[in-house]
């Protein structure tokens, strides 16, 4: 078995929301949650809307407290440790945000941008170095030629450019792992082919591990080895892409790929033809935090969570009509 880049174990992420005054409540954002991502493998995390995608990712990254459960960098335990502890770690593992406008500071100029964690860390010796790895890093994400965006502003880039230059920014750190969540989903159809083949070569010559967050079903399966399906914080089913598209065991995960050819195009956001909708959760789930909207929902559902079962070829279902 090859080896793991990140893993977490039976990880629970919950967020306190104050309801007027001394009245607080919790969202359960991740609940339980058992994943394992290997060197140089994309997965993909795909869910509705409030699945908490975004929050799993941060808190694999570390960016969000965890409530329980652990996370494991290689073979590091790192579940507790403080983010002074993390310091040294912390370049190999980046997140790609969803909206490219507000991840770049304007008033610096793009070359700056990318040097600014090569130089934090102390990753360069010298002005050559430097400018050697930053002119190499736009070259890979496609920005030609490299020296005419060195003195350019994020401001005079179009967002397709933007989202490269944070790619670059988070590649010269030599990355083992990338949290990418929605990185196309703002950009214009034109540009977001060539997004999603940079991320792939960067795969590829690198070894570098991906997750690519999505509500995309088909987008998710096109760029990922494996997929992973969440509901309500849950991770409800995990497969190789092909399997999960072809052969869907989780009811909602037959929902959502149903719901594929119903897709407003535009959106690009399936609409979900089961009754109700996905609401957060301010209870600890006791049962399938998918009972209320299953067709096939039975007492035992309601009483005991499923766990994931290993149903053969690397398929893993979270669901008791298994
Ligand atoms: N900072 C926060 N404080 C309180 N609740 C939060 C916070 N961030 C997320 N949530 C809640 O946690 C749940 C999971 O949200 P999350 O953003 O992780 O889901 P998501 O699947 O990434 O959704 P989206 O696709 O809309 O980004 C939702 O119910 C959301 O409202």
């Amino acid at each position: 078995m090859s080896e793991s880049i990140v893993r977490t174990e039976d990880l629970w992420v919950e967020y306190p929301i104050s309801r007027g005054l001394f009245k607080s409540v919790k969202i359960y954002a991740v609940n339980g949650v058992t994943i394992d991502i290997k060197k140089g493998e994309i997965v993909g995390v795909i869910g509705e809307s409030g699945s908490g995608k975004t929050t799993l990712g941060k808190a694999i990254l570390k960016l969000v407290d965890i409530t329980q459960g652990k996370i494991y960098w290689g073979d590091k335990d790192v579940s507790r440790w403080s983010n002074r502890k993390l310091r040294k770690l912390r370049r190999y593992y980046q997140m790609i945000q969803q909206d490219p406008y507000s991840s770049l500071d304007s008033r610096m100029k793009i070359y700056d941008i990318i040097a600014e964690g090569l130089r934090v860390n102390k990753l360069v010796h010298s002005k050559e170095e430097e400018r050697e790895i930053i002119y190499n890093a736009l070259k890979d994400v496609k920005l030609n030629p490299p020296e005419v965006f060195f003195d350019k502003l994020p401001t005079e880039l179009s967002g397709g450019q933007r989202q490269r230059v944070v790619i670059a920014r988070a590649i010269v750190m030599k990355p083992k792992f990338i949290v990418a969540d929605e990185p196309i989903s703002m950009l214009d159809a034109s540009t977001r082919g060539q997004v999603l083949e940079i991320i792939r070569n960067i795969k590829n010559e690198t070894g570098t591990s991906f997750m690519f967050i999505t509500h995309d079903i088909a987008l998710g399966s096109y760029i990922s080895e494996r997929l992973a399906v969440m509901y309500t914080g849950t991770l409800v089913e995990i497969a190789g892409s092909e399997d999960i598209i072809k052969k869907p065991l989780h009811p909602y995960t037959q929902a959502l790929i149903e719901a594929v050819p119903k897709a407003n195009p535009e959106a690009g956001i399936p609409k979900v033809n089961i009754k109700g909708e996905q609401e957060p959760l301010f209870e600890k789930p006791k049962g399938c935090v998918f009972y209320d909207r299953c067709p096939f929902a039975m007492n035992v559902c309601k009483e005991k969570i499923p766990s994931l079962k290993d149903m053969g070829n690397n398929h893993y279902v979270a669901c008791h009509l298994y």
